[in-house]
């Protein structure tokens, strides 16, 4: 069925041949002229490592503990709406796949699968023993009570954290998918969570409300209706950062919707050191964002995230391969961040620092200097 993949791109290389097209452009596309897209992965490609050698040690542990729970790799799934429109299992064989390799698996709000079923796909496919690490994410919705009927869906399936996604006070503008029309779930599909949220929903698209009105305060009132850690997704200014740590966030994920939302914000690479200086240890962050290598993976830890997040290289390897594809991709991912590590001299994450990272020319790890004492990893507010 599936031939030997070698890379991140191979996957999407099959997929694009196996997929409808329109479906290809609603993974690969971005806002308007995609430029953030591009700038995502071209911001790891710029970025250069500078390793170290001679450093004794054979072994390599690329374990990660994330409020408490642990994984089995510093790349998390992130969140990604409605997989069975590449795979008939859809989110079902995504989460057996993370679960099996002990990574974090967000689930969408918009799964096609309803994430009760989703995490118990991921307990059947984890290690004896062992709860698997599963995350929701949400977009805050007006009506309070839908938003706290979905944290409720979400705890009663045992995930373990909350992601909050506050950069879509609008849909961005897919213009792929604008010209293509694609608006709809093809029939048969639909958003599994939001069915019965209300008499008579059926789990439409068009039943995940974007609404500019949402602050700060929603956020607190989130913070109180839920005892689970909750991150922010999409905070890129350092001042809303500040503004997350003060409201009681407890971890930010560090991402601009892989060039999604708003077009020509800064890829997230170039935006990490400030965000950490911001956040000055006490919570962490996980960044996505054109992630497609170990060394990508290695980049953005040395600069201080704590983990990071791949999006459309899972969306790629579940329509190649369903449930193995995505095993494969992990298992890849996997082997390239454990060879970068081994060939920047370094046996774990934690070696991982800003001086093996630099922008050519400048001689020197690039943004702001981390404050001493301010790395996440090692910070407050995780473990
Ligand atoms: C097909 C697709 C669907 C997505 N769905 C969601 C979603 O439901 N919620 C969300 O917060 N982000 C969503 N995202 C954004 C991802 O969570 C992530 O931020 C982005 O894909 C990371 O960039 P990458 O694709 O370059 O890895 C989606 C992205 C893609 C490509
Ligand atoms: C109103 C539909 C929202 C679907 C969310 C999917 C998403 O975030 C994406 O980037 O695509």
């Amino acid at each position: 069925m599936s031939g030997v993949r070698f890379t991140v791109y191979d996957f999407e290389e099959a997929a694009r041949a196996r997929l409808d097209p329109v479906h290809v452009d609603f993974i690969a596309g971005g806002a308007r002229d995609e430029i953030t897209v591009r700038a995502n992965e071209a911001a790891f490609a710029r970025l250069q490592l500078l390793p170290r050698v001679l450093r004794g040690s054979f072994e390599r542990d690329v374990c990660v503990t994330l409020f408490g729970g642990r994984a089995s790799l510093p790349i998390l799934l992130s969140p990604t709406a409605f997989h069975k429109l590449v795979d008939p299992e859809g989110e079902a064989a995504t989460a057996r796949a993370a679960a099996a390799a002990g990574a974090i698996m967000i689930v969408s709000m918009a799964s096609t699968v309803a994430v009760g079923e989703v995490a118990a796909a991921a307990r059947a496919a984890a290690e004896p023993g062992q709860a698997p690490p599963l995350w929701f994410q949400l977009y805050l919705q007006p009506d309070p009570g839908i938003t706290e009927a979905l944290v409720r869906r979400a705890e009663e399936a045992g995930c373990t954290a909350l992601v909050v996604t506050v950069d879509s006070p609008v849909l961005g503008a897919g213009e792929r998918n604008r010209r293509n029309g694609f608006h709809d779930l093809p029939p048969g599909m639909r958003c599994e969570n939001l069915v019965d949220l209300r008499d008579g929903e059926r789990g439409h698209i068009r039943q995940i409300a974007m609404s500019p009105e949402f602050s700060w305060e929603h956020v607190g009132r989130l913070r109180r209706c839920t005892d689970l850690p909750v991150l922010l997704k999409g905070v890129l200014h350092p001042e809303d950062a500040r503004l997350a740590v003060r409201h009681g966030v407890d971890g930010l994920l560090l991402s601009n919707h892989g060039g999604r939302q708003l077009d020509t914000v800064p890829p997230t690479l170039e935006l990490l050191p400030e965000l950490v200086a911001a956040v000055a240890g006490r919570i962490p962050i996980v960044l996505d964002g054109g992630i497609r290598r170990g060394t990508d993976v290695v980049k953005a830890l040395a600069l201080g995230a704590i983990a990071v997040g791949i999006g459309r290289p899972v969306m790629w390897a579940l329509a190649e391969g369903g449930e193995k594809g995505v095993r494969r991709l992990l298992h890849l991912l996997w082997d390239e961040l454990d060879e970068a590590l081994a060939l920047c001299g370094a046996s774990g994450l934690a070696d991982l620092t800003p001086d093996l990272v630099r922008v050519p020319g400048w001689g020197s790890a690039p943004g702001p200097t981390v404050t001493p004492g301010a790395d996440t990893r090692r910070g407050g507010g995780i473990g």
